[in-house]
């Protein structure tokens, strides 16, 4: 029987998350031995400019995409929200499986609630998507960047001059660490998460027929039907770079439901709508068109050009 080799980056989280669904496999009965094996990206080896400055979402999978196509690798699990919405030629999203938590939490120092920090407090997050909707229900905050993974974010919280951070709580549930050090689940009425967040994606070669067949054991159809939605919004109002868009969709009886967000990174300006029908490629498009002709476009060109300087 075939050994599969699996891509990770080396980041806790990353190992975590292949082993997580490695174990998902062979629970789900796949009998195959696996490797895993080690990849160091671009974005691993950037540590102190924003991330949305150096090229956003490709950086994380570049280089486990080429490991992909010289067959050095055959899948890899990403966290979807780090996944661009469309995938070169000849990879494909295998496999979607159950989604994690998919919300945004804060954390903070003194366990003190949003809407009770003082005046001026300092928020520490390098999330345009985050800092847009935390000012636009608090426009005295401070947002302050903070990078590193989440065990860093964490200790700098503590060490630094934040009052609090905000952190995907799938993020945290995933490295082991423990709830209780959330102050407050930040809903997506308060803050829209990002598209995919909390869910996975394997991704191999699209011609890999024997490994679909393996990896389809694990899939999802709710989280795959509500990622579908999301994603289909994010493909048709941007095309990569990382701005201020959020989505987030669940399903209700037979019908999805998404709740879809752009906003300047100030916060003075946000689009949100929510949008609702059976078939969630016709939702995300939907919303997309809602949003686009509310000045979507305008945003999504000036924070680009913001980024590109
Ligand atoms: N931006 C980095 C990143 N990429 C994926 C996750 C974990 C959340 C997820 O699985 O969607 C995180 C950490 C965070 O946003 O706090």
């Amino acid at each position: 029987m075939r050994k599969i080799i699996v891509g990770s980056r080396q980041s806790n989280l990353a190992l975590t998350q292949t082993n997580w669904v490695i174990n998902e496999l062979k629970k789900a009965g796949v009998q195959n031995d696996f490797e895993v094996k080690k990849i160091v990206t671009k974005g691993d080896r950037i540590l102190d400019v924003t991330l949305s400055k150096v090229g956003g979402k490709g950086l994380f999978v570049k280089e486990i995409e080429q490991a992909l196509y010289d067959k050095e690798i055959d899948f890899a699990v990403h966290s979807m929200k780090d996944m661009p919405a469309i995938l070169p030629e000849g990879l494909v999203i295998s496999s979607i499986p159950v989604r994690e938590d998919h919300r945004d939490a804060l954390l903070s120092k003194d366990n003190i609630q949003l809407k009770d920090l003082p005046e001026g407090a300092i928020v520490g997050t390098s999330s345009l998507r985050r800092a847009a909707q935390i000012l636009a229900t608090r426009p005295d905050i401070e947002i302050k960047w903070i990078r590193g993974n989440i065990e860093t974010r964490i200790r700098k919280l503590n060490e630094e001059d934040y009052d609090a951070i905000i952190l995907a709580v799938s993020g945290l549930k995933r490295v082991g660490l423990s709830e209780d050090l959330i102050t407050e689940y930040l809903e997506p009425e308060v803050c829209v998460p990002a598209v995919g967040q909390g869910a996975l994606a394997i991704e191999c070669r699209e011609d890999d027929e024997e490994l679909h067949q393996l990896l389809a054991k694990i899939n999802d159809d709710y989280t795959t039907k509500t990622v579908k939605a999301e994603r289909t919004y994010l493909h048709l109002l941007e095309g990569g770079c990382q701005i201020p868009i959020g989505g987030f969709a669940y399903l209700e009886e037979d019908e999805v439901v998404l709740t879809a967000l752009v906003g300047t990174p100030d916060g003075k300006t946000i689009l949100k709508e929510v949008v609702r029908g059976k078939d969630p490629e016709k939702v995300g498009k939907i919303a997309a068109e809602k949003l686009l002709k509310q000045g979507a476009k305008e945003i999504v060109e000036q924070v680009k050009e913001e980024l590109d300087k």
